[in-house]
């Protein structure tokens, strides 16, 4: 059943105490420290305009694509943390970013890792 669009809780921090709030900000990475986890992610580019990193990944057919999918689903609900993607056919375009941090965080970092890990099976 689709959440009501105007009164459902759109981030469960509207409601933290100071205490959870502080524990659950995140902070965009800095630029050096950007550019230290994009050399381990030689898969990844770096969107600018966005603070995003972004790769495309080419499946054998749709099956394939679901299923990576499926599995990065699980990945992101346990993170807490999900992706920005799109999928046709064989083909899923994957954008990270995080929402909370207004660019790329450390919890970018992590999901591409376990991604790249999918990818690699
Ligand atoms: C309320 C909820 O915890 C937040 O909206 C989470 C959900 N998933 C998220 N995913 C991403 N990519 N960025 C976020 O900031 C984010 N925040």
């Amino acid at each position: 059943m689709p959440i009501h669009p105007h009164r459902h809780r759109r981030c469960r921090s509207a409601t933290a105490s100071v205490a959870n709030r502080r524990a659950m900000m995140i902070e965009a990475l800095s630029e050096t420290e950007r550019a230290d986890a994009l050399d381990g992610l030689p898969e990844w580019d770096h969107d600018e305009a966005r603070d995003a990193i972004t790769r495309t990944i080419v499946f054998a057919d749709f099956i394939e694509a679901f299923g990576f999918m499926t599995q990065v689903a699980l990945i992101a609900e346990r993170m807490n943390h999900h992706p920005e993607w799109a999928n046709v056919y064989n083909r899923v375009d994957v954008l990270l970013t995080t929402h909370d941090a207004g660019g790329l965080s450390s919890r970018d970092i992590e999901m591409a890792q376990a991604i790249d890990a999918i990818v690699e099976e």
